[in-house]
């Protein structure tokens, strides 16, 4: 496995080495050694997939508030998606930035996101599905989210939305919410 920290500190790109013989191929997806050595958590206590049917089916952008702040590892075991972290973290130098990863089940790749960022993706194709390993217990009174359009991120989306959740719609600016107290 490849271990590759990004411009935003702490969100990490999990790339496979995969073992190819006459028969195919044998690829280590986990491990617990190899993520402790990049001083990654370990500890996943759900293990969660999301199947959506339109391309263009936009999720997010969700975090859970402190105390439930939740580490995840995505990947997508179906189809191909566009998969977005933004860094909301109080008083990080990048505090805003987001960066966009092309996750799809041939490339494996494998998207490690801490806990301060929010997270989102856009389906680049029919009959996607993506993987979550996630740290904490999903605590629906602390699950919240920001705006996938916000200006004061500026996300480039692949595509136009088709699907969103009515939820997804109607998560507030991130200047009103800061505004407001919330971080
Ligand atoms: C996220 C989640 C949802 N649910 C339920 C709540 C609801 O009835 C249904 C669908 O929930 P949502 O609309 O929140 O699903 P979705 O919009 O797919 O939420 C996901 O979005 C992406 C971007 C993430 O990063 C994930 O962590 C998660 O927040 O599933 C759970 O039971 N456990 C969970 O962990």
């Amino acid at each position: 496995m490849q271990f590759t920290e990004t411009e935003l500190q702490g969100v990490w790109l999990i790339e496979p080495t995969s073992m190819v013989d006459d028969r195919g191929s044998f690829t280590r997806l986990f491990c617990e050694k190899e993520m402790a050595d990049c001083g990654l958590a370990t500890r996943f206590v759900q293990h969660s997939r999301a199947h959506s049917v339109k391309k263009g089916t936009l999720r997010g952008l969700h975090y859970q508030e402190e105390p439930y702040a939740e580490i995840k590892l995505v990947s997508c075991v179906r189809g191909a998606i566009f998969d977005v972290v933004v860094d909301l973290r109080p008083n990080s130098p990048t505090r805003y930035n987001w960066l966009g990863f092309e996750l799809t089940p041939e490339n494996m790749k494998q998207v490690y996101i801490p806990a301060g960022f929010a997270h989102g993706l856009q389906t680049l194709t029919d009959d996607t599905e993506v993987s979550y390993l996630i740290s904490q217990f999903y605590t629906p009174n602390a699950s919240t989210g920001v705006l996938y359009n916000d200006p004061a991120f500026s996300i480039s989306w692949p595509l136009m939305p088709t699907a969103m959740s009515d939820r997804d719609k109607r998560w507030p600016l991130i200047r009103r919410r800061t505004a407001a107290g919330a971080s």
